[in-house]
Order: structure tokens, then sequence, then C-alpha cells
């Protein structure tokens, strides 16, 4: 039987607006998340990110637009969606007096069918502190726990507010398996980040929003495209100039910051031999030499003009 509600997608959002006084957070932003798959909105502080999570949880009411979450309204269906989606908020959300393994224990007693409290917590790296009170766990720990929190009922879908946001690198890689093993068990996930890197790693549909609004969305690699860059480093102010004239008609070259090169156009084997040959003969020794493809950075730069990490 279909699920209720029951299309391709988890979330369907269309021309949301909401504004706070005078500022407009969300500006008629349109989006589908499907089932099953992984959808990370990506943009930098500010962007209207949180406001659109919030929404999609029934946390906040929007000013406009028409939201639909496994085909219900948050707000009007919210006693229905409850067990059916798990939340992990940016920041809070679990009660800092209680202990964390007593914490996820409490969390999963209002589910059905939850998953073990104590193997989550292990795999999560949070076994040696379920007996630690909630307000002395780190602010990675505590995310975790969040994190936890949040799957421990074994929702249809999930959504996390920067899950990683200030987690070591260890922490990081466990959260980004979790993720993985949660979509290959056929959970759908919503994720926002201003990490590009996650949003490469782990998403199947990257959205990306800014000021309020999505800029561009797409599969990972068909956001980068398939077009190649050169970069590498070397003595600043190189003439550039006469790098290009040497170079197929196309290309571009540009210094940012000092002594950083990157060379666009087809980046084809002539190209590369064209650039090491014009270093030999001006004695300019690069160093990382390196040919790579576009990032959802570059994307985000050309799209907006500005830096994701704003
Ligand atoms: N409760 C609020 N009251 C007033 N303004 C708010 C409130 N929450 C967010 N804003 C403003 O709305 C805009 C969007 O914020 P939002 O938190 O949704 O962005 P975000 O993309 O999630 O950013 P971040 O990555 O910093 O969390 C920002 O200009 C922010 O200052």
């Amino acid at each position: 039987m279909a699920p209720p509600g029951g299309n391709g997608n988890a979330v369907e959002l269309d021309g949301l607006v909401k504004r706070y006084g005078r500022t407009t957070a969300v500006d008629g932003l349109s989006l589908r998340a499907a089932r099953g798959a992984v959808t990370a909105l990506l943009g930098p502080n500010g962007a209207g990110k949180t406001t659109t999570i919030e929404i999609c949880e029934g946390f906040r009411r929007a000013d406009g637009g028409t939201v639909r979450v496994l085909g219900l309204d948050p707000v009007a269906d919210a006693r229905a969606l409850k067990p059916r989606v798990g939340v992990m908020p940016q920041t809070g959300g679990v009660p800092g007096t209680a202990r964390a393994g007593e914490f996820l224990r409490l969390v999963a007693s209002f589910h059905a069918r939850p998953l073990d409290p104590a193997a989550l917590l292990d795999r999560l790296g949070l076994t040696a502190h379920a007996r630690t009170p909630v307000r002395r766990l780190s602010g990675g720990q505590r995310q975790r726990l969040s994190l936890a929190a949040a799957i421990v009922g074994r929702p249809e879908l999930v959504f996390l507010d920067e899950p990683t946001a200030g987690l070591d690198p260890q922490a990081r890689h466990a959260t980004w398996e979790l993720v993985e093993q949660l979509r290959a068990a056929g959970v759908s996930i919503v994720l926002t980040t201003h990490y590009m890197d996650e949003a490469e790693r782990l998403a199947d549909h990257v959205v990306i929003v800014d000021r309020g609004s999505v800029v561009a969305e797409g599969r990972p690699a068909e956001l980068t495209g398939a077009e190649r860059q050169l970069r590498f480093r070397a003595r600043p102010g190189l003439d550039l100039e006469e790098l290009l004239s040497a170079l197929p008609p196309g290309s571009a070259a540009k210094e940012s910051p000092a002594g950083h090169y990157l060379v666009e156009g087809e980046v084809e084997p002539e190209l590369l031999a064209t650039v090491t040959a014009w270093c030999a003969s001006h004695g300019v020794l690069t160093e990382d030499l390196r040919i790579e493809r576009r990032t959802l950075e570059d994307v985000f730069l050309e799209l907006t003009g500005r830096e994701l990490r704003s």
C-alpha cells in the first residue's frame, strides 16, 4: 500500500515565504525532497535554511506558500507526523539535567518500535558518556546525542540542521556513516549544511539556497559539471596576460590570493603541457600543480559572486 500522501516526495515546498519583521528570511522558496534520498540545503549563514527546515518540522508557520511533509501539513497534521519524522535541531532540544543514556531511553519509550538506545550510543561513540548529565557533555557530544534522539524512533523522514557543525573529524565521519546507513535503510533525509564537502559526500540532491530562495539545484555532479580546472602555486605576480596568450582561446587565468593560480578552460593534455612549458621558460617552479573538478563552492561563487563561507 502506498504511504499516505504517497507520491515520490518526502517534502514539497512551493513558493514558501517567511518574514521576521522587515527581514524576509525565506523568499518564495520551492523544492522537492525525494523519498529515500538525502537532500541537502546548502547555503551561507543567514540564507534561510534553518527557517525553511523549522517550517517543515511544524515549529514555525509560513507567511505564504505551501508545505507538504509526507503528504501532510506539518502544523495541522502534527500528531500524525510526530511518530514518522525525526528532528535534530541546530541547538538545544536535549534537557541539561538528564543523563545521556536515560534521555535516549526516554525518547525511545515514546516510540512503538525503537532502535536499541545502548547500541545507538555505541555507534555514535557515546557509550562512555551514558551516565554523564547532558549539561556536562561537550558541544559535539550533545550534538551526537541529539542525532541519536532524532533517529531512535525509526522515523521515515529525518530533518538534520547542521548535523556536523563544530564536530571533530572523527565525529563528523561517524555522523556521515550514520546518515549513509539511514539512507541505505530507505529513510528520507533532509539536512542543512554550509559545508560543501558534506553536501558533495552525502547528498543525492543539493539545493543551493541564498537570500531565501533557490539559486541552483541538482545532483552534486550535475551542479559542478564535467569541467576541470588547473591550479598551481608559484611565486606571486606572474604575467598572466602573457600566459593567456600561449593558451587556447576561451581559457581564463587568475591569481587569487597572491601566489595561487587558477586556469580554466578545456583542460586537455596540451593545456597542461603549455602551462608547464611556459613556467619552465620563465624559470618558474610550480608547487601543488593539480587538475580538479569544480566544487560546489565554485558554483556558488559563480552564481552569487560571493563565497559560500561568508
Ligand atoms: N527568530 C528570528 N527573528 C528574527 N530574525 C530571524 C529569526 N530567525 C532567523 N532570522 C533571520 O532570518 C534570516 C535567515 O536565517 P536562518 O537561520 O533561517 O538562516 P540559515 O541559512 O539557517 O543560517 P545559519 O547557517 O546561520 O543557521 C537571517 O537574516 C536571520 O537573521
